[in-house]
């Protein structure tokens, strides 16, 4: 059974062709992984799954229900939930209550459900110490887990997670490696863009690669890593992170 299936989805900027006829489709339940170089048009194609940007052409099937048109709000009622690679969180707001925003609104929970579903959520990505912490005075990583953390509290089945393993040290991706693996085991669909392969490689069960707008390579993840055309474009990509 699948979650998400898309059929040749393209969207074009001006000249710029930035999703070219990309299919996909994911398990239910399952986790895959997202690379590509800078620009490759990776965060564009979340924007499509999510619906704050419409496809020009394909399709866009979640659950069994085409919502190639669907607004964004909707798209996340029905269960489509995002990290940013850049997170907003309300720096004057407590942990708790960034989390019970996201659950009240894109959960569209009662008062009392949605304080709940807060505290499992705060609980499932490690942050239950930092409850009562204003998010202006989080860490870099416990500010990727709150990411996350809003993100689960709409109660998504497919969790669209971009680039949220960056500028951590090692410990801390293991840990937030961890914490992803804690929310898959909640039987979370995962999509998961990620420059820092090795914590890619920890917790899914396929990649695709994303060169130019387009889908060159899917697969188990040790053999598409190992494929000569994917290995020249990560090598592209270790030097980009090397260099900013
Ligand atoms: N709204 C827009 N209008 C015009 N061009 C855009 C728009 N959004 C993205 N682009 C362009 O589309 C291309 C792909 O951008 P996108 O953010 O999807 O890439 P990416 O693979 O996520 O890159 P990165 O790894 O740097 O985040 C880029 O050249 C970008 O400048």
């Amino acid at each position: 059974m699948t979650i998400i299936t898309l059929d040749r989805v393209s969207k074009r900027y001006g000249a710029l062709q930035v999703t070219d006829a990309v299919s996909l489709a994911l398990e239910r339940g399952s986790a895959l992984g997202i690379i590509g170089p800078n620009g490759a048009g990776k965060t564009t194609l979340f924007n499509l799954i999510a619906g704050t940007t419409l496809a020009d052409s394909g399709t866009i099937r979640f659950d069994g229900e085409d919502v190639t048109r669907m607004p964004a709000r909707r798209r996340c009622h029905r269960g489509i939930g995002r990290s940013f690679q850049i997170p907003h969180p309300f720096v004057g707001m407590t942990t708790y209550e960034n989390v019970l925003v996201g659950a009240t609104f894109g959960g569209r929970l009662s008062e009392r459900d949605a304080a709940a579903k807060a505290v499992d959520v705060l609980e499932l990505t490690g942050l239950a110490r930092k409850a009562n912490v204003l998010a202006g005075q989080l860490t870099l990583l416990e500010r990727k887990r709150l990411e996350m953390a809003r993100a689960l509290a709409s109660s998504p089945r497919l969790l669209l997670l971009d680039e949220i393993a960056g500028g951590l040290t090692e410990p801390e991706c293991a840990e937030l490696v961890d914490a992803i693996r804690n929310v898959r085991a909640q039987g979370v669909s995962i999509i998961w863009i990620e420059h820092v392969v090795h914590a890619l490689l920890a917790v899914v069960d396929r990649i695709a690669v994303i060169d130019f707008g387009r889908k060159i390579a899917e697969g188990e993840p040790a053999a598409t890593m190992a494929s000569p055309e994917v290995a020249a474009i990560y090598m592209g990509m270790e030097s980009e992170a090397a260099h900013g």
